[in-house]
């Protein structure tokens, strides 16, 4: 079963000081939502608002229109799984799966039945009797999230599930995580520094910063439409580049917009012989250029606009793109650009200006 998930204004102080300043999300059943942000943001308070491991000193959350801030956490009908995973070495993999249950007083057929259905679900049948210690790191968050999911939980709390896993086992599971969740249908919030993390998993992501939501909205929503500067910095490469009077710098084309600052990603450029003349571009040097399989990455850098982050294809030939060469840059077909404009830091409500390239 799984619910919709409110929160509405939370504040919480400790130690004497406020460290979430009115936190609101709405987060639909079955979603699931990544909370993303630096280190001291609020990721980790506000997972454990929703757990009940932390009080609230003001607002509300609520489970289906239902408070729960005065709920304690055993009360919540939560799922949690940790970095360091928390299984109980001492027990075998089925006892660790089945304990949920064990407080819930349901009999042992039964639990050993939910074990293994649960065990099925993160692909690891069979391995109910192997005590929990045999297992790798990767198997043993796979065993962490079994657990959290057997008592059929409202709602799913995961903080920084992948962060002790290495690379590739870490993206093995983030796609492993997800079709687990959406298999399940459990209302998911999910806590990471890592954005590609983020991005992979979640139906929508909410950048936070010191205390506060900054932006939600769909992983795509926030790469191409940041709200502001700092939502465009956090999500992704960017290239931030001034727009003054209505014309981009360096380019010098016109936006026919207000001051501001173009958001431009390493993958919105082109060379400029490989578009028509019409294309906005600039000259650059290249200070670095590194081949990444699937793409070229360039370090760039302009008198005017200052340094920049350039892919281009991987079949670019590279003696054009050797460091030292000046080449010329174009705006890709159909990028479209996006401009916060100048007064969006300050002046919150956030809104953002999408605009055409005048000719
Ligand atoms: N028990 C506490 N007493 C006082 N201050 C706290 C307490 N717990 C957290 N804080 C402070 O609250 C702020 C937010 O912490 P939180 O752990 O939620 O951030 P985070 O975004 O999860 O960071 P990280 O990514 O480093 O885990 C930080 O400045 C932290 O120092």
């Amino acid at each position: 079963m799984s619910v919709q998930l409110t929160l509405e204004d939370v504040r919480v102080a400790l130690g004497g000081n406020e460290i979430l300043h009115g936190v609101s999300l709405d987060i639909a059943p079955g979603e699931f939502l990544t909370l993303l942000g630096p280190s001291g943001s609020g990721k980790t308070t506000t997972l454990n608002v929703i757990a009940g491991l932390v009080p609230t000193s003001g607002g509300h959350v609520r489970f289906d229109q239902q408070p729960v801030e005065k709920r304690p956490p055993h009360d919540r009908d939560i799922g949690l799984v940790f970095q360091s995973y928390a299984l109980f070495p001492h027990m075998t993999v089925g006892e660790n799966v089945a304990f949920p249950l064990l407080t819930r007083k349901v009999d042992k057929a039964k639990r050993r039945a939910v074990a293994e259905q649960m065990l099925e679900l993160v692909q690891l049948p069979g391995t109910a009797d192997r005590p929990v210690r045999s297992l790798s790191g990767g198997q043993q968050q796979r065993i962490a999230l079994a657990r959290a999911l057997a008592p059929s939980p409202s709602v799913l709390l995961l903080d920084e599930p992948m962060a002790a896993l290495d690379k590739q086992l870490r993206e093995t599971m983030q796609i492993e995580v997800k079709r687990i969740q959406q298999e399940v249908g459990v209302t998911t919030v999910a806590v990471t520094h890592d954005q590609t993390e983020a991005m992979t998993m979640s139906d929508r992501v909410a950048i936070m910063r010191d205390g506060n939501v900054e932006q939600i909205d769909t992983p795509e929503a926030l790469y191409r439409r940041p709200a502001t500067l700092f939502a465009a910095r956090f999500l992704g490469e960017t290239n931030l580049v001034a727009v003054r009077d209505g014309r981009l710098a360096g380019f010098g084309t016109g936006v026919g917009a207000r001051s501001g600052t173009a958001v431009l990603r390493p993958e919105d450029f082109a060379l400029g012989g490989d578009l028509p003349g019409s294309a906005p571009r600039l000259s650059v040097r290249v200070t670095t250029a590194s081949f990444q399989g699937t793409r070229y990455r360039l370090d760039v850098v302009h008198d005017e606009v200052g340094a920049m982050i350039v892919t281009l294809p991987a079949s670019t030939d590279p003696t054009t793109i050797a460091p030292g060469t000046t080449i010329e840059l174009a705006l890709n077909d159909g990028c479209d650009l996006h401009v916060v404009p100048e007064d969006v830091e300050s002046e919150p409500p956030l809104v953002s200006a999408d605009l055409t390239i005048a000719a």
